[in-house]
């Protein structure tokens, strides 16, 4: 009988010896890689963070006191120790999700999986704990990738304000984001490394001087008020102390005994503390130790002997991307690239093998990102920042401020653009054709197919004079989608079987094969179905108002948030082109979406063939007068006034 199952919750830990923690890390390294390789999820975080996790529960008391991780992706050994076990539907509808959620558990806090975070909730929870006068403590965990956010900093400059406000910071430093973390910061953290055999050598002196009788323990304050100086003089950590904030470290961070030990002393210390731990991503599994590209960053199904993928995706829409990319690079010296540490999940891996010195990887740090994109332009070049759609969100203000007010010529390249599922809420991409909308003079393309993926991004790559958008979504890309005819800027996708038509669809990017199963549908209705791609959706063509007049009802079909959507812009058109067709538009509902694969997203936010298939039969039933809606709310009315 194995100890983990004994363990169900942290307070379990504090009956087993030190042998016993190892043999439990051991114990939990060999479920994960058993579970993730069924599942997918984060192998290699999460390999590397079994020690670490084990002493900060050991050490502190959750949920009294906040375990707190940046970014989340490396919170499973924390789920095993807080009582959850089953992993079997990990990151699947129903099942665990792959980050912390405070609907599964009491002992977990921050579900947002964007980067660099957790050092704001941790200055926030401490300061309430200092306001509301409680002792409880905040540990936050942050990677070295997630320390190169801007924000992360803005949080450190808070945090080492209070001198006298506990708070305790883990810095887990595996050397890597996905790739090598690149940077200033990761060369210091690189530095402090090195004083690792210095501290290995200071425990060893402790240990002795400690036996030593009468004079031991005089030396030993006499050496430890030394090592400052000399581990100063050997690898100036200043930063971080310079900054007003205390370091313990390095500490070997699969040693659970030294780790217990330096965050003991930094939950006494009474005020903001660095513990900073050295650990290895991967860890304790071959197959992803010598992945170079990521250490099993984020794996699918593998096979737990040799972590080979159990199935390919075949060709994928971020391959499409990348494969053009490098022919644009040979065709065009002025095209550079730029990645927030994600050059592999981004599709640029190939370019930056054919163009080294053309692509910039800037750390988590896409605000810094985007300006930098509008210095590279400005200064004659024209980047291409190919980002997740999702994390694009945070550089909103630089797009708009930086790069758009001062016109500049750069692309943003939006992976993972629509639901993505199975990473949850705040993966989803489905916020970038909502928040674009209100920047003046940018161009949005939706490419439907791998050719028009290609096609666009050198579309969008010839605008010199303002930002342009390509977003595409997450996975295999679809069949391609032959245009049947032209207007005005919109491809044609299927001509109607009337000369007046009932149905004007605008197929908005990927979702091109569903509009055409929708229109088949209609059809099957005896209504008549015009389907066409905009492939620019902003500005919307000034072909698409006077082509809805020529029909009953517009339906636009998107995978974005319906709120400011595609939808409310081709709304917004025809308003202000002053035709009164009768719109519906379909998309995301404006929520959070639960973790569950894209399939089963889609099909509970109605965003299908049938579902939209029924509501449009439903409105032209309306419309014919066949149909009166039993369920319309008679109470909305104003009664009319008596004189
Ligand atoms: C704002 C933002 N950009 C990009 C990502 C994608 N991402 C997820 S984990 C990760 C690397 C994190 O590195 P680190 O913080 O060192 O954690 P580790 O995986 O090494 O434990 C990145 C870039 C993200 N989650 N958030
Ligand atoms: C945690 C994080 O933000 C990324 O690692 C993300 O999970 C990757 O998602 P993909 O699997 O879509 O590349
Ligand atoms: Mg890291």
């Amino acid at each position: 009988m194995g100890l983990l199952t004994r363990i169900k919750g942290p307070r379990d830990l504090d009956r087993l010896s030190h042998e016993q923690l190892d043999e439990l890390a051991a114990e939990i390294r060999g479920f994960l890689v058993d579970a993730v390789s069924k599942t997918g999820g984060h192998l290699g975080p999460n390999l590397g963070v079994v020690e670490l996790t084990i002493a900060m529960h050991r050490v502190f008391d959750s949920p009294k006191d906040k375990v707190l991780f940046d970014t989340g992706h490396q919170s499973y050994v924390h789920k095993l120790l807080t009582g959850r076990q089953d992993f079997s539907k990990l990151k699947m509808k129903g099942g665990l999700s792959g980050y912390p959620s405070q609907a599964e558990s009491e002992h977990d806090v921050i579900e947002n999986s964007h980067a660099s975070t957790v050092l704001g909730w941790a200055d926030g929870l401490a300061k309430a704990n200092e306001l509301r006068k409680k002792d409880d403590h905040v540990v936050a965990v942050i990677g070295d990738g997630a320390l190169t956010g801007g924000m992360a900093w803005e949080a450190l400059n808070n945090i080492a304000a209070a001198k006298d406000r506990p708070l305790v910071i883990v810095v887990n430093d595996n050397e890597r984001s996905y790739a090598p973390t690149i940077g200033g910061l990761a060369n210091h953290l690189a530095t402090l490394r090195t004083t690792d055999g210095y501290e290995r050598f200071l425990a060893r002196g402790k240990d002795i001087l400690e036996r030593t009788p009468v004079v031991g323990k005089p030396l030993y304050e006499t050496l430890h008020g030394a090592k400052k100086g000399l581990k100063d003089f050997i690898a100036p950590q200043g930063m971080f102390e310079d900054l007003g904030l205390k370091y313990v470290g390095p500490i070997d961070g699969h040693d659970i005994e030294a780790l217990e030990s330096a965050l003991q002393r930094a939950k006494r210390f009474g005020g903001p503390v660095i513990v900073h731990c050295l650990t290895q991503k991967g860890r304790g599994y071959k197959p992803a130790l010598d992945d170079e590209a990521d250490r099993f960053h984020a794996v699918g199904k593998i096979h737990p002997d040799t972590g080979l993928p159990i199935s390919s995706s075949g060709l994928d829409w971020t391959s499409v991307f990348g494969e053009e990319m490098v022919k644009l690079g040979h065709e065009r010296e002025d095209i550079v690239a730029i990645t927030a540490a994600m050059l592999q999940p981004v599709g640029l891996d190939k370019f930056s093998k054919a163009f080294p010195e053309r692509v910039y990887d800037v750390g988590i740090a896409e605000q810094h990102g985007a300006v930098s994109a509008a210095g590279l332009a400005t200064g004659g070049l024209h980047p291409v920042f190919a980002v997740y759609a999702t994390f694009l969100n945070r550089a909103f203000d630089q797009l708009l401020m930086d790069v758009a007010l001062h016109k500049c010529g750069v692309t943003f390249v939006l992976d993972r653009a629509g639901v993505t599922g199975t990473d949850g809420a705040s993966h989803n991409g489905m916020w970038d054709m909502s928040i674009l909308q209100c920047v003046p003079d940018l161009r949005i393309a939706a490419p439907r197919d791998a050719d028009q993926v290609r096609m666009q991004l050198r579309e969008a790559v010839d605008v010199e004079d303002a930002p342009t958008v390509v977003r595409f979504s997450k996975g295999a890309v679809g069949p391609a989608v032959n245009a049947v005819g032209k207007v005005g800027g919109m491809d044609v996708l299927r001509k109607p079987g009337a000369d007046k038509p009932d149905v004007l669809l605008v197929s908005v990017g990927a979702l091109a094969p569903m509009c055409l199963e929708i229109a088949d549908l209609l059809d099957k209705q005896g209504i008549s179905t015009t389907v066409v791609d905009p492939r620019w959706v902003k500005p919307v063509d000034e072909a698409l108002a006077p082509l809805a007049e020529q029909h009953r009802v517009v339906v636009t079909v998107e995978d974005n948030s319906r709120a400011g959507g595609v939808g409310s812009a081709v709304a917004q058109a025809l308003r202000d082109a002053g035709v009164d067709v009768p719109l519906r538009d379909f998309g995301i509902p404006p929520r959070f979406l639960d973790h569950a694969s894209r399939k089963e997203v889609m099909a509970e936010i109605g965003l299908t063939a049938p579902d939209i298939a029924r509501q449009v039969t439903g409105l032209v039933a309306k419309l014919d007068g066949r149909y009166e809606n039993p369920a319309a709310d008679q109470s909305a009315t104003v009664e009319p006034a008596r004189d």
